[in-house]
């Protein structure tokens, strides 16, 4: 199946990061956030801004590949957040889930909230608000250009003549 795509805007995820936090509001209190790095960072900021709270904490796990085999490796242990009991794990999304794994080891109490989810990873997390298909990609805001382009008529889509 030829993969697709699903554009994010700063727009769109910020609404999305406010929607994971309506849902994440009434389950805490929260002690604090750990943010999966990179790719949860700026929806942690938002959520920890909705949340007011100021305690934020951060992972790194790198997955590297050997032998076409992903091999995650941890660069940056939370130290903050005990083993994870009342704190939030915040990520942009879940696709396979092999970075969540990762970190719910070392944050086994924790709840784990994203804000995109795939079919092979949504059940290792706790919380999410949109799910998309496992092979769409997402293109988030900061991996892509927003310059306006010119877009052909559909009547002009390959394969439909002229
Ligand atoms: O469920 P998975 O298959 O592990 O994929 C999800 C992870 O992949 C992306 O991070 P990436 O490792 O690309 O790094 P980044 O956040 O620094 O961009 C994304 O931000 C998630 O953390
Ligand atoms: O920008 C991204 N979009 C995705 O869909 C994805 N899945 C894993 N890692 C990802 N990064
Ligand atoms: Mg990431």
């Amino acid at each position: 199946m030829a993969p697709q795509y699903y554009t994010v805007t700063w727009d769109q995820l910020h609404r999305d990061a406010r929607a994971l936090a309506w849902r994440l509001i009434d389950t805490g209190p929260w002690k604090g956030i750990v943010a999966v790095t990179r790719g949860g960072l700026i929806p942690a900021a938002i959520i920890a801004r909705e949340l007011e709270c100021r305690l934020i904490e951060s992972v790194s796990v790198e997955t590297y590949n050997e032998e076409s085999i992903g091999h995650p490796v941890v660069t940056k242990a939370p130290t903050a957040a005990g083993d994870g009991e009342g704190f939030l794990i915040i990520d942009d999304l879940v696709d396979t889930g092999t970075t969540a794994r990762v970190v719910r080891k070392l944050l086994p109490k924790a709840h784990f909230a994203t804000v995109y989810a795939k079919p092979a990873g949504k059940d290792i997390v706790d919380t999410f608000v949109t799910e998309v298909s496992q092979n769409t990609w997402i293109l988030f805001p900061w991996d892509t250009d927003a310059a306006p382009q010119f877009v052909a008529p559909i009547a002009r889509a390959p394969g439909r003549g002229a």
